[in-house]
């Protein structure tokens, strides 16, 4: 009996083939199910390899475990080896990451077993303005191979129905290779409520997706073919995936995308996966774990909002969705597509410099013109708010007559809660995190002090635990209850709303949005879950009530992050019939960000940040490239050294040609009860010692009790 020997990514932290052995040839890509140590974990072949390749006892290799009848194809599987060496992760912690989707597909869930066939939907024709037709048949023209496409449009400029108007023509033709040969007038000729049924000549009929129900696998899973249904991925940040998402989709394009994030159940994920690998589903809309997903005849991928930093995991697998969007396009070889209004640093360089095409476009759809915007200077005396107040009396009177006039005024703070912190008045000590090297923030509604970064709550305690002195806690800071509180006080009869993360769930998002759709609602008082995607059409007056962003203070990004957070909020007001407006409480007057928001210069803002980040002593991207190594553990003393050894190690082998920083505390120095300590290795692009810095970690990663964590292409430095 011939044995075969295979080299098996397994779905655990091991940064290592196993070699496992089997009486049958597979075909690579298999998964598969192995015992290692005295658990069954799922694994995929990723080779074969000769006995006399093997340098140990082949008698000691053990049997594979289990055989399943999914097979993952050679494009993704090329995906998954580009995905781990490119950001440095462990193999098998970046199979563990798509093992999730096949073990529900293998285990069955069989809950809902159905796939509910809606009746074949009729394709809306999308009305486009002359300058969005111009960028949708620009992308059209270039849809049958990979490129990147970034429109940079101001908001409100319609970039979401240039988008949806490139997928009405893909589905209407269900093939990109007609489009992009200039057939792409078909479509306009076509009739607009064409019936899908007609392009539906995909390979599997129900009785082969009734196939996936039983065994969990489809026999078309892993061939793209051009008579197949084309899919769409649509990549939304976290925040914007809220229920309207699905009916916006539905009411637009006339088709029901499917929706894809963290809060379904798997039963439901089931449901989808088989969709998704019958080739049925041709528009999904998910969050970043999206892209991870076993499509089959992928034809385009859009990222909207694409400067969001919701697109960066940083658990686990640390990887940005947006930056995978991009290479899993380039090896199915499709178009990738980025939005924003506020294009992040890096995609605005790619773009000028002609690696992306740049599409732009600087009005709105609906021809208002963009707010006006005055910056109030809070450290001027005739600004100040009242004692313990936190908006200027101007500001005050400008949302009276808003909102007599009878429109809305939206305040943004991206604050969670009451107070930023609780102090005792007697020795000035703060109410600290039992888990963290933060202050705890109070939220009222909850009479609870909260941890922000680990979520551990506790009542304020009678007396403080360094002075014994009894009830002298005062509550520092302003968190969005607070304004409301504060709002309350000056427009009693006002219809108030919180719109943040503690008031706004899945079961209340409806009515709230009603609410403020309809006018009920006159004043918002919102965090960042508000800034972007949302439009209200009663929205006058946006008002910043504070510029300042806490822990980015020692993050090279904090301008740009400044300039996208107040431009996306901006950009919520006044986007229909009236001119909107927008006032800046600032007690930083130079800040190039509010500068540039006021002066409404982007490009100057743009320019200087790239200009900024140009140093000769230190140059930052997207000029030069950036890994951090993260090293925590609950000993302190333990990390450090650690870390220390691990910089000597570096500085040894690669100061040649990169720079290295550390090792230092991360700027929360303790998170969830481990020390955090932190190596940034910064090097110029194309610098090809990437495996040197992998073998580096390898060697200290046999270390217990200290987890080593890269981050290649950080976003934050916490
Ligand atoms: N071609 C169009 N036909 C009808 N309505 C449109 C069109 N383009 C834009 N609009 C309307 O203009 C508003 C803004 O469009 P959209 O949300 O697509 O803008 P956006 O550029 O994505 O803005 P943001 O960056 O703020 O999300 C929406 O209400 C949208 O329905
Ligand atoms: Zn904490």
């Amino acid at each position: 009996m011939q044995i075969y020997y295979y080299q098996i990514a397994i779905a655990a932290p091991f940064d290592k083939l196993l070699t496992y052995k089997i009486s049958e040839k597979m075909p690579i890509g298999s998964i598969v199910l192995c015992k290692i140590m005295s658990r069954t974990e799922y694994g995929v072949i990723m080779s074969e390899i000769l006995p006399q390749n093997i340098d140990f006892d082949l008698a000691k290799i053990k049997e594979i475990h289990e055989k399943t009848p999914l097979v993952i194809d050679e494009k993704m599987l090329s995906f998954i080896h580009q995905l781990a060496s490119y950001n440095m992760q462990k193999i098998g912690e970046v199979i563990d990451a798509f093992m999730t989707n096949y073990e529900i597909l293998h285990k069955g869930f069989a809950i809902s077993s159905k796939i509910k066939k809606d009746k074949i939907p009729a394709i809306k024709t999308i009305e486009l303005s002359d300058k969005q037709r111009e960028i949708s048949d620009n992308i059209i023209a270039d849809c049958d191979k990979f490129s990147t496409h970034v429109i940079d449009g101001v908001t409100g400029s319609g970039k979401t129905m240039i988008y949806l108007s490139v997928i009405e023509k893909i589905l209407k033709n269900n093939s990109v290779d007609n489009l992009a040969n200039g057939e792409k007038n078909n479509s306009d000729n076509a009739n607009s409520d064409a019936d899908l049924s007609q392009y539906s000549t995909r390979k599997c009929d129900s009785a082969a997706c009734e196939k996936i129900s039983q065994d969990g696998h489809h026999p078309c899973s892993n061939k793209a073919n051009n008579k197949q249904n084309s899919q769409i991925l649509i990549m939304l940040p976290e925040i914007s995936l809220t229920p309207q998402t699905s009916s916006f989709f539905e009411e637009k394009l006339g088709i029901k995308p499917l929706l894809w994030h963290s809060n379904i159940t798997k039963a439901k994920k089931r449901d989808i996966l088989r969709e998704i690998m019958s080739g049925d589903a041709r528009v999904i809309v998910g969050t970043r774990s999206a892209i991870l997903l076993p499509f089959v005849n992928l034809k385009m991928i859009i990222i909207d909002e694409e400067h969001d930093s919701s697109y960066k995991q940083s658990e686990k697998m640390i990887y940005s969705a947006r930056d995978m969007a991009i290479m899993r396009a380039k090896i199915l070889d499709i178009p990738a597509i980025l939005l924003s209004a506020t294009l992040c640093l890096e995609t605005h360089f790619n773009a000028k410099s002609g690696k992306y095409r740049l599409h732009s476009i600087n009005e709105r759809y609906t021809k208002v013109k963009m707010p006006e915007i005055i910056v109030v200077d809070m450290t001027k005396k005739e600004e100040k708010p009242r004692s313990g107040e936190c908006i200027s009396a101007r500001v005050l009177q400008i949302a009276k007559d808003v909102i007599e006039s009878g429109k809305q005024v939206l305040f943004f703070l991206n604050r969670r809660g009451f107070s930023t912190s609780v102090m005792c008045g007697a020795c000035n000590e703060f109410l600290g995190c039992e888990n963290c090297s933060v202050n705890m923030a109070f939220h009222e509604s909850k009479n609870l002090a909260i941890c922000h970064y680990c979520g551990y709550t506790s009542q304020i305690p009678n007396d403080c635990k360094a002075c014994k002195d009894v009830d002298k806690w005062v509550k520092i800071g302003f968190g969005v209850e607070r304004v409301a509180l504060e709002l309350k006080k000056h427009f009693p009869s006002a219809k108030q709303q919180i719109f943040s993360s503690d008031e706004v769930d899945k079961a209340s998002i409806d009515g709230i949005l009603d609410d403020i759709n309809s006018g009920k609602t006159q004043i918002i008082i919102g965090t960042q879950m508000i800034s972007k995607g949302y439009n209200f059409p009663h929205l006058k007056c946006v008002v910043i009530v504070d510029t300042d962003t806490g822990f980015l203070d020692g993050d090279f990004r904090l301008y740009e992050k400044t300039y996208q957070m107040i431009t996306q909020v901006a950009g919520r007001a006044g986007r229909f019939d009236e001119r909107g407006l927008v006032l800046i409480q600032s007690y930083q007057q130079n800040n190039p960000a509010i500068m540039a928001i006021a002066s409404m210069n982007k490009a100057k803002f743009y320019d200087d940040e790239l200009r900024r980040r140009d140093s000769k002593y230190n140059p930052l991207p997207p000029l030069y490239r950036q890994i951090a190594i993260i090293i925590s553990s609950n000993n302190e003393d333990l990390a450090s050294n650690i870390a220390k050894n691990m910089m000597k190690h570096l500085y040894d082998n690669i100061s040649h040609i990169a720079r290295i920083f550390g090792p230092a505390p991360s700027l929360i120095k303790r998170i969830n009860r481990q020390f955090r300590f932190r190596i940034l290795i910064s090097f110029a692009k194309k610098q090809g010692f990437m495996q040197e810095i992998y073998d580096t970690i390898s060697k200290f990663q046999a270390k217990c009790d200290v987890m080593i964590k890269v981050d290649v292409d950080p976003l934050n430095f916490l």
